[in-house]
């Protein structure tokens, strides 16, 4: 599959700096570089360039580095013109480009020209945006295992599995005359346990992945004046949210990223919850309950001044997050700090005002995200992914009932294709261009 068009874009970020570089690919490359360099540019060899308009006006001095296709990240012709790191001079570079024929790429839309010519799978392309955004030591390096295949790789082992497995049901659905019932061998039980057995690890290493790449969600929730607000203060050690005595002061969801061993924690303020008659308070409540649902990490604060409310807070909580429950303010009981693991979750008493206890949550929240530490040939991965996995594990849930069940082999074998394109989803096999589209718009223009 190639390209039509030429796309061309300042591969380098807004900004003065030393270097600056415009990347173009596409079919008009090879003519647009010639031009450019006044002959024709030998295989990636650095050319020392006097860049020029239309005018023969000089605009920069620089290098030119053609890379033919398909040995280069897109896979098609690609020329880099690197100049000095000058936004006015980039820009007018650029246009020169386009002049000569190219027009402006669409963000990611280089990343995903690779991707179409099979120079990487999509899990890789997303790999690269991954590393670009990079917080953490951590997850940089994974991503860079995701950008190296460690993870496709593992997602191909486990379609090679599936398909196996399929291959055996449908052979034993073609020749139902043979002596031996190949749906009910041992094998094939074993097969389907040795599958699922697979699967779940690559769950697990996915969703310690997804942390990695996006790190802990901590949302923040409880009554109006709890001390929300300050005990995020007092985490991230800024007066980031404002406090006053007043209920309701918080009305919209804001959030603070701060690092724990290497993993970014994303801590989250919200509105206190009640019933409000305002409407910027219902909206901001609204917001509330929506991040509470994406938390890994969700923290009740309360001062124990209405318990009865608490407890009702407490049952709102989303089951997939874990729960900490803070009492604040012992400042005002001089009750010292604690902590108690009860059935409903762990309980610490501090006090975000004078600070006493916080080290308590502190090592609470290192806990969670030392969970997430990852251990040596980790990957990083995205929501979408795990999503995915799920959808496969379910296929892969209902084949192996279908078959026990049932002995209904077609339903069974049908579930395993599904399974087979949830994982093809992964790494790209099976795509939709909406998907595509939403996947490549979130990457830097010049990638
Ligand atoms: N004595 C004492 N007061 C505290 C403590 N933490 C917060 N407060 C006070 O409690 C009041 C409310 O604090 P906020 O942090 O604004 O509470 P909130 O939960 O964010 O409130 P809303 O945003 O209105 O829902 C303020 O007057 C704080 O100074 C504490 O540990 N001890
Ligand atoms: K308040
Ligand atoms: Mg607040």
């Amino acid at each position: 599959m190639s390209s039509t068009d030429t796309i061309a874009a300042i591969a380098t970020p807004p900004g003065n700096g030393g270097i600056g570089i415009v990347r173009v690919s596409g079919p008009q490359v090879p003519r647009l570089a010639q031009v450019l360099l006044g002959r024709r540019p030998r295989a990636r060899h650095a050319h020392l360039c006097r860049f020029a308009d239309a005018a023969g006006e000089p605009i920069d001095h620089g290098l030119l580095i053609h890379f033919p296709a398909p040995h280069s990240f897109t896979g098609e012709h690609v020329v880099e013109l690197q100049a000095h790191g000058s936004p006015v001079a980039l820009r007018r570079l650029l246009a020169r480009v386009v002049e000569l024929g190219a027009r402006h790429a669409r963000p990611g839309e280089f990343s995903e020209r690779a991707f179409l010519n099979g120079r990487l799978d999509l899990a890789q392309a997303e790999a690269i945006a991954d590393l670009i955004a990079a917080g953490s030591e951590a997850s940089a390096r994974a991503a860079m295992r995701s950008l190296d295949g460690v993870f496709s790789q593992q997602v191909h082992a486990l379609t090679e599995a599936t398909i196996r497995l399929r291959v055996w049901i449908e052979a034993a659905i073609d020749f139902p005359e043979e002596e031996i019932d190949f749906l009910a061998a041992p094998a094939l039980a074993g097969g389907f346990a040795q599958l699922r057995q697979q699967l779940a690890s690559l769950l697990a290493d996915t969703r310690r992945g997804v942390r990695l790449n996006d790190g802990l969600h901590v949302v923040i929730v409880g009554r109006p004046n709890a001390g929300k607000s300050s005990l995020l203060n007092a985490l991230a050690a800024t007066e980031r949210a404002i406090v006053t005595d007043i209920p309701g002061t918080t009305r919209d969801v804001l959030r603070e990223t701060i690092d724990i061993d290497g993993i970014a924690l994303t801590l989250v303020d919200t509105a206190g919850l009640r019933e409000a008659e305002d409407r910027v308070e219902q909206e901001g409540i609204r917001r509330a309950r929506l991040e509470l649902q994406r938390a890994d990490v969700a923290i009740l604060v309360s001062d124990d001044d209405d318990t009865d409310a608490d407890r009702v807070l407490l049952t709102g909580l989303p089951a997939t997050a874990t729960r900490l429950l803070v009492h604040n303010k012992i400042d005002r009981t001089a009750a010292a700090p604690d902590r108690q693991v009860r059935a409903d979750g762990t309980h610490l008493w501090l006090s975000a005002r004078t600070g006493a206890g916080l080290a308590l949550l502190v090592a609470e929240l290192t806990r969670l995200a030392g969970q997430g530490e990852a251990p040596a040939g980790s990957f990083s991965a995205r929501a979408r992914h795990v999503a995915a996995l799920e959808r496969a594990a379910l296929a892969l849930e209902a084949a192996e009932h279908a078959l026990t069940d049932a002995r209904a082999g077609e339903l069974a074998a049908e579930e395993l294709r599904q399974m087979q394109h949830a994982l093809g989803e992964i790494t790209g096999e099976f795509t939709s261009e909406d998907l595509l589209g939403r996947i490549f718009a979130d990457f830097c223009i010049g990638k």
